[in-house]
């Protein structure tokens, strides 16, 4: 079960020449440099690509193949643009009823009112787009999306128009949505915090070619790839909340390969935490309904240069998270004052950057027992 596609376009000044396999569930980023054709390979998925030669099959059905291209209306797939787009004439109720209505009772495969609720569109419904906010449109745009009940969603920058507000409003809502329905999502960004929050899998596009794709970790600790090199070099731990684990200070305890870590409770998404907590935090998300499973995995991203690495657990330090990792290797860093250093946790993998000063003062080698302190307002 999976999305294989095999395209090419030939246009004046760019071309296009794209394989892959992709999953068949979460979410598939597709990332890359501006003009490197992430769009166009989401437009050749939604059959938008009148001139693109090549062959899709998604599942069992064949979209596109040499003498065959099923037509965009007859794809089971829903798109979300950069704008949302919206009858201006119709509230926020009949502008989602409008898909919803077109998709036979038999076939539909969410219920209206459940998408209301999972994003929040209680208090809209009798609004006009004119007097929503761009966050809102888009919430909106996702709704009418997901009631034509498809089987696939394709997002194009759904956020790149909007403030850094209403992007912190609409980020839960998509992360709820991931959870919530099995819907597999093809999802263009540059955007690094999109990326880190709601990729599983990446697919690195450079000058319209694959450069590489895999689970995000490996992309992100990659050494091939530029992500390690940027100043936002981080990595995404697959973490569990504990089922006791707010503590009277507020922070949430969860556990990652087997040890401890100390986040603040704020950085829980709030459909994670205990019933009891939901409502001290994220109010935002007050008309949406929580799910509290404790326990459920948990993504922290963990930025390299809040890193830092000891030979032996220190004591009397404000620090809150020591976690033991093994040093896999240590390379130089863009700046000459700094290398960059891959570590084990188990079997997952954590970047620090630290100082070649400290590299030498500490005698750091590659399969080195060290501890990683993280400070827990560093993570989220
Ligand atoms: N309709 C078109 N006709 C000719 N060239 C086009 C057309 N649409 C896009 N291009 C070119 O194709 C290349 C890939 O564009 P595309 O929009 O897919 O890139 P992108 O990675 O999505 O970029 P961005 O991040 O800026 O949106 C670019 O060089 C662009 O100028």
């Amino acid at each position: 079960m999976s999305l294989q596609l095999d395209f090419r376009i030939h246009r004046a000044s760019f071309e296009l020449n794209v394989q892959l396999q992709l999953p068949n569930k979460g979410v598939t980023v597709l990332f890359g440099r501006s003009g490197s054709g992430k769009t166009t390979l989401l437009r050749c998925i939604a059959g938008l690509e009148y001139q693109a030669d090549g062959k899709l099959r998604f599942n069992n059905q064949i979209w596109q193949k040499k003498t065959f291209c099923l037509p965009v209306h007859q794809r089971p797939l829903g798109y979300v643009f950069q704008e949302a787009s919206l009858f201006p004439h119709l509230n926020v109720l009949k502008n989602m009823q409008f898909g919803w209505q077109r998709v036979h009772e038999n076939k539909r495969s969410v219920q209206f009112e459940e998408v209301v609720q999972l994003l929040g569109l209680g208090t809209l419904l009798n609004r006009y787009p004119s007097q929503l906010s761009g966050g809102q449109r888009q919430r909106v745009a996702l709704g009418c999306a997901l009631l034509t009940s498809p089987e696939l969603l394709l997002m194009d920058e759904p956020m790149a128009s909007l403030d850094s507000t209403s992007k912190a409003d609409i980020l839960p809502f998509l992360e709820m949505l991931k959870e919530r329905l099995q819907l597999p999502v093809i999802y263009v960004t540059h955007s690094m915090d999109e990326v880190t929050r709601l990729a599983d899998h990446l697919v690195y596009l450079q000058n319209g070619e694959v450069l590489a794709q895999g689970p995000l970790q490996q992309m992100l600790t990659d050494p091939d790839l530029p992500f390690i090199s940027t100043g936002q070099a981080s990595t995404v731990l697959q973490a569990q909340l504990k089922s006791s684990a707010i503590t009277e200070d507020y922070l949430a305890e969860l556990t990652v390969e087997g040890q401890r870590l100390f986040i603040s409770q704020q950085d829980i998404p709030r459909n994670h935490l205990p019933r009891n907590k939901q409502l001290q935090t994220n109010t935002h998300l007050a008309d949406t309904k929580p799910s509290g499973d404790a326990g459920s995995p948990i993504r922290v991203r963990v930025m390299a240069r809040d890193v830092v690495l000891a030979t032996s657990p220190p004591q009397q330090i404000s620090l809150l998270n020591c976690l033991q990792v093994r040093v896999m290797d240590i390379r130089d860093d863009n700046n000459p004052s700094q290398s960059l250093v891959r570590l084990a946790l188990g079997q997952q993998i954590m970047l620090a950057r630290i100082s070649r000063r400290s590299i030498t003062r500490l005698g750091l080698k590659p399969d080195q027992q060290v501890y990683a302190l993280i400070k827990g307002i560093a993570l989220n």
